[in-house]
């Protein structure tokens, strides 16, 4: 039998433990890199042409999602409060540089979500106008800083009709029509205060935990249909919830937060959010390494996570006192 030459590496032959190693690394790359190409061209073909409603899509995060989905060729009804705004942001959108993508021009419409008929009037207005819904993205929310002690209960109703029974008004709204057709997905931008409570944020973790705990009950409900539900969970980003968040008297704080001024760009975060949806992510964590072990260590020592943030709120009572 003629003598198989080993391949030779650094002067000796190789193992054959090592020669079977690379073409598994190779495989392993190549199959890797495979997947990689099918799931953004699947991505690119879930969102080209789907009909995408973002509420909140004057500011912030809600705008640059706009600008992500209609750059990914969706078809937009951007919602908001203030309709010459949504028509800045619809020529902002315009005047952007074209992709390869075949764009649409978006549609607006105005409600406030925290006007539970206003939100089913808008629903069907959305439906009229553009037939069905793919995707809801309930992005617009609002922020909240105040004591407990201090706080009007109306505040606290307010944060939360907001934040939590306006999501679910327009959810509850378009979901027969998603049924009806089986397919659809529900976007909601939580927070990490939807999985931790921080001091002085009492409305606003209590809205987003509120809303984590119903888009949770919704995924399971809704598999059935073939609907997904995708909770997006973010720390701080660069926008003006701070300045427009309420205070203990419904007032508006009006300040840009430190930690806001310093987070993350909203532009990040909503190319984050188009690839979580394009994937049909459940959900989706988009922290810091503080954040994110922060909502580990409430749900491993939770005795550890109530002594820090007694001790948080111990320092900024301080800090307001001084
Ligand atoms: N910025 C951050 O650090 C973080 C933000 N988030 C979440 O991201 C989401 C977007 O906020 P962000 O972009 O940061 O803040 P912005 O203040 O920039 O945007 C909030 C958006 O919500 C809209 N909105 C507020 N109240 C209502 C209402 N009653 N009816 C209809 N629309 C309303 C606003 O519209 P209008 O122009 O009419 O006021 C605005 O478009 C929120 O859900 C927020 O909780 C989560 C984690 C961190
Ligand atoms: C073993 C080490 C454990 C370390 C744990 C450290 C605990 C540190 C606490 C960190 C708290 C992070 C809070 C993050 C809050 C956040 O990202 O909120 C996002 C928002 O929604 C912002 O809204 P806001 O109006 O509050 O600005």
């Amino acid at each position: 039998m003629g003598h198989i030459r080993k391949p030779i590496y650094k002067g000796k032959p190789m193992d054959i433990t090592s020669m079977a190693i690379i073409p598994l690394l190779l495989g392993s790359l190549g199959l890797f890199g495979l997947y990689r190409l099918l799931q953004r061209l699947r991505t690119r073909a879930y969102l080209q042409d789907a009909v995408v409603v973002i509420t909140g899509a004057t500011s912030g995060l809600g705008k640059e999602c706009a600008k992500v989905f209609h750059a990914a060729g969706s078809r937009l009804v951007l919602c908001g409060r203030d309709k010459e705004r949504l028509q800045d942001v619809v020529r902002e959108l315009a005047s952007m540089a074209k992709k390869t993508n075949k764009t649409h021009k978006p549609h607006t419409v105005t409600f406030d979500l925290s006007d539970t008929e206003a939100v089913a009037s808008a629903v069907g207005e959305i439906l009229k106008c553009v037939g069905h819904v793919d995707i809801l993205i309930n992005n617009a929310g609002i922020s909240y800083r105040g004591t407990i002690l201090d706080t009007e209960v109306d505040v606290d109703r307010m944060v939360m009709e907001t934040n939590y029974f306006g999501p679910v008004a327009l959810t509850k709204a378009l979901l027969p029509s998603m049924i009806k057709k089986r397919s659809g997905h529900i976007v909601v931008v939580s927070s990490v205060q939807g999985r931790i409570s921080i001091p002085f944020r009492s409305a606003y973790a209590a809205s987003k935990h509120a809303t984590q705990a119903f888009f949770d009950c919704l995924r399971a409900e809704v598999q059935q249909y073939e609907i997904e539900v995708t909770v997006v969970c973010p720390g701080y980003i660069q926008t003006n919830l701070s300045l427009n968040a309420v205070t203990a008297n419904g007032s508006r704080y009006g300040v840009m937060d430190k930690n806001t001024a310093e987070g993350r760009t909203p532009e990040d975060v909503a190319k984050v959010v188009l690839k979580a949806v394009g994937e049909k992510k459940k959900e989706v964590l988009i922290a810091g390494l503080m954040p994110t072990l922060a909502v580990y260590l409430r749900t491993l020592i939770p005795k550890l996570f109530f002594t820090l943030m007694a001790a948080r709120a111990k320092k900024e009572r301080k800090i307001k006192d001084s």
